[in-house]
């Protein structure tokens, strides 16, 4: 089971946001100011009308009041509604602001992860939190921002005049708020929980639909696709049962706002008529004081409304902000040099809470030389070529490699995009000569002969089809052109003692010229042309030497350089 990968607790995502609000907070006071006083214009319309109402009961409103009344009115009506419709603008904008921050962030600290961390969190949390989560962050701004915005300055102005007006009116309103506080804090202890199983089984989804059509070669093979399909119908369902619960809990607090609403508005109703009887107040006063309340209740029970928008897009912020904040701290110690050497002391490593896969691995490669790793499959190569390369990190020990290395691994992938940047991916400004240089020196130019737009020609995902062992050509003139000082070479398509073996093996050779090497040999031609080699069993180096020494020697190299000539 997939442990996926941290979520950032509230104060940790508070302290998050205000790291990363670090540059908007002039705008941000600036946007806050502008709502102010916008909300504040909007006071004048239940003033005025409270005036009027004072005024016709008196008997002393003529055509001149009502008219200068009603100017005020609609001028205070559209400054308010422009100053809010900006307010609403401006605070979008630092929103999705801080959003595209955030989302670089998350994907600048994915690319940095261990690659054990992240296959044991699964893909999928990781995909489901840079899409699905983003998406829900991103999906809140239109209904979430004019709430918060409206609602809180409403709040702040229309108590403030309810107090102005007379204090029963403002204390009136204390009476519904516990109901209100009450069905906050009940939607706030119930709605996380719910929202975040709603998360993390999308997630789960996520991941299953993610192994099914990355293993689709081995569903088909096997004949499991009906129950692929099965496991996939359940975690949709999973997902359908958890939408439906948080749909619930929303439904639970629209019950809750209806009695507030009602409970401030009778209690408003109440305290004008006792204070119109005792003549601490006038009709108009009291009709004031009931649009204010109304004008209140509005923002409200929207701002309560989108609580629920609101709650799934912290969930989604903390996740994110989860994902951002795991810092890997590797017990062992990976390091990054100039030089060109490779060295490693005492490493260990061990995928999860799993059996050892390296055991204390001591190996030291000079400048310039190349070592090669052998050995039954399982031993721990691929595992040791990881570690080297840094997309592992070691349980304990040290690694010490080139800060400029570069790795083919077994799978190697065809980027979508033109032929042209498959190569240049780590040397963009490498020119078309430097690139065509590098495809002759690795055998690909028959990749460029056959590309119908040459170098832009485009390959990938419904692009122009290329072999398994052009792929690798590729990687290869990919690798030239990066020119690091360390390779690490994984690669394990094409079979023994094919053309392809040989053409590719002299294209390695190319590469590896005058760097730093270590070739894990899945065929072992590799590794006899290596200055040094490594034989390695259940994690542990069991032989070292070279070719003819270790031949002459007799032991576990022996004899699978003697299996491995009987194969070919
Ligand atoms: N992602 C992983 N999660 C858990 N265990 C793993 C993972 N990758 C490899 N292992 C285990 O670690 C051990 C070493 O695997 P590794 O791939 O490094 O061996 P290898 O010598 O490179 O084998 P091969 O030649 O088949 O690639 C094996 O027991 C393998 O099952």
């Amino acid at each position: 089971m997939n442990q996926g990968l941290p979520v950032a607790g509230g104060r940790e995502t508070a302290i998050q946001v205000w790291q990363l609000s670090r540059g908007y907070r002039l705008r941000l006071a600036a946007t806050g100011a502008l709502g102010l006083l916008s909300t504040g214009a909007d006071l004048v319309v239940p003033v005025a009308i409270g005036f009027l109402v004072d005024r016709a009961q008196a008997g002393t409103a003529n055509l001149a009041t009502v008219l200068t009344v009603t100017a005020v009115m609609a001028l205070s009506a559209v400054l308010g509604a422009s100053g809010t419709a900006l307010t609403i603008v401006l605070a979008t904008h630092v929103y999705h602001s801080l959003l595209a921050a955030l989302r670089e962030r998350l994907v600048e600290h994915t690319m940095t992860l261990p690659q054990h961390l992240v296959e044991q969190a699964g893909t999928g949390d990781l995909i489901s939190r840079s899409s699905d989560d983003v998406n829900a962050v991103a999906d809140a701004a239109p209904t979430v921002i004019p709430a918060i915005t409206v609602t809180v300055f409403t709040i702040v102005v229309s108590l403030g005049g309810l107090a102005a007006l007379e204090w029963p009116y403002a204390a009136s309103f204390a009476v519904a708020l516990p109901v209100y506080l009450l069905a906050v804090r009940w939607f706030l202890r119930t709605g996380p929980g719910v929202y975040r199983a709603e998360r993390t089984a999308m997630s789960a989804r996520a991941q299953q639909i993610l192994e099914s059509q990355r293993g689709y070669a081995t569903v088909l093979g096997f004949g499991i696709a009906e129950q692929r399909h099965q496991a996939v119908m359940t975690d949709s369902w999973r997902v359908a049962v958890q939408s439906l619960r948080a749909r619930t809990v929303l439904s639970m607090l629209n019950a809750r706002l209806n009695l507030g609403e009602y409970l401030s508005l009778a209690t408003v109703l109440v305290v004008g008529f006792a204070l119109i009887r005792l003549e601490a107040s006038t009709v108009g006063g009291a009709t004031t004081a009931m649009l204010l309340v109304l004008r209140l209740l509005g923002p409200l029970n929207q701002l309560l409304l989108v609580v629920d928008t609101l709650q799934s897009a912290l969930t989604s912020l903390s996740r994110m902000l989860g994902a951002v904040t795991t810092v890997p701290v590797p017990p062992g110690n990976s390091q990054q040099t100039a030089g060109r050497a490779v060295q490693l002391d005492q490493v260990s490593f061990r995928y999860g809470q799993g059996p050892l896969v390296l055991d204390h691995i001591v190996l030291n490669v000079p400048p310039g030389q190349h070592l090669a790793v052998v050995g039954v499959s399982g031993a721990g190569k691929t595992t040791l070529a990881g570690l080297v390369a840094g997309t592992h990190l070691p349980e304990s020990g040290t690694v010490i490699r080139p800060r400029r290395t570069a790795m083919i691994t077994q799978e190697i992938h065809v980027f979508a995009g033109t032929l042209r940047d498959n190569l240049t991916l780590a040397a963009p400004e490498a020119g078309d000569r430097e690139i065509q240089a590098a495809l002759a020196a690795t055998g690909a130019v028959e990749i460029l002969d056959h590309a119908p737009n040459g170098l832009d020609t485009i390959l990938g995902v419904n692009g122009h089809p290329i072999t398994e062992a052009q792929a690798q050509q590729l990687a290869l003139a990919r690798l030239l052109l990066a020119d690091a000082d360390l390779v690490i070479l994984d690669e394990a398509t094409a079979e023994a003692g094919s053309t392809y073996a040989g053409e590719l093996d002299r294209a390695a050779d190319a590469v590896l010229a005058g760097r730093t090497a270590i070739v894990v040999a899945h065929r072992l031609s590799q590794a006899a042309t290596c200055d040094q080699i490594v034989v390695m069993e259940q994690g542990r180096i069991i032989e070292t030497g070279q070719h003819d020494e270790l031949l002459t020697a007799g032991g576990v190299y022996a004899r699978l350089w003697a299996a491995w000539e009987s194969d070919r």
